[in-house]
């Protein structure tokens, strides 16, 4: 098989479990919880690697910045033989008791995204495999919520406050720009999606103040992040898959 040709990889991999971050260095990240990492390739924003974790082996892909790209790296994995896909993404909270390095376990998603309504019409649901979603809810070692995601595309909007306060009332816990691409695509395309987001800005702050706090590399967005990995990775090697 030709290698797909953004995220340039390819069947041979063999590999059906993944983990999908934005930011490429984030791959790094992953990496230092797996056994016998490797790198394998990184073309655009899509940086990739695998290793193994308890035996299972499992492939990290960053996706970039919104659903255009995170549709076309998680296309291409589909295409090459991925089955279940978490994406491991941060976010803005929504609520003010939703706290810096706190974990979201996203149950479902606005979708304020460009992206997915070229695939199909927004009464389209953006859920999350079920299965996936169980097996969050019985990590109970991490804790985390579990609420509604907003993914948007427009990360400097002008009435940006307006708009999240009109969410914000109507319950969505954090806002992403990824999560509702990966949930209709999974469900689209019949593979196990799931999405896990580490809380990089409080409810109301200056959204550049939280994601500069992720970038170099604050306390605890940086345990927030480990911990959203680890969830992952315990629900990817889940009894029943191993
Ligand atoms: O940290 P990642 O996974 O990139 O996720 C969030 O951060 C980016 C914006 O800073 C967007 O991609 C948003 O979804
Ligand atoms: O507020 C935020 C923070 C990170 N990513 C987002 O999409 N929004």
């Amino acid at each position: 098989m030709e290698k797909q040709p953004h995220i340039q990889l390819d069947s041979s991999l063999k590999i059906k479990k993944a983990i999908i971050v934005g930011d490429p260095k984030r791959v790094s990240s992953v990496l230092e919880f797996l056994d016998h990492a490797k790198e394998i390739t990184f073309n655009r924003e899509y940086r990739s690697a695998f290793g193994t974790y308890q035996g299972a082996r499992i492939l990290v892909v960053s996706t970039g910045i919104g659903a255009p790209s995170a549709t076309i790296g998680i296309e291409e994995l589909i295409s090459i033989g991925v089955e279940e896909i978490i994406r491991v993404g941060s976010c803005g909270a929504m609520q003010s008791d939703f706290k810096l390095g706190e974990i979201m376990v996203v149950s479902g998603v606005v979708r304020d995204d460009g992206t997915t309504k070229n695939y199909v019409p927004e009464s389209f649901p953006a859920i999350p495999d079920s299965e996936l979603l169980c097996a969050a809810c019985t990590q109970h070692d991490i804790a985390v919520h579990i609420g509604i995601g907003r993914s948007h595309d427009s990360f400097y909007n002008d009435n940006n406050a307006d708009i999240e306060a009109f969410w914000s009332n109507h319950h969505v816990l954090g806002a992403d720009m990824e999560s509702g691409a990966l949930y209709v695509l999974g469900q689209l395309r019949g593979i196990k999606t799931l999405s896990i987001l580490n809380n990089v800005v409080l409810y109301q702050d200056a959204l550049n103040e939280g994601v500069n706090q992720l970038v170099s590399g604050d306390d605890l967005v940086i345990q927030g992040e480990k911990k959203s990995i680890q969830l992952a990775l315990n629900i990817l090697t889940r009894r029943e898959n191993k």
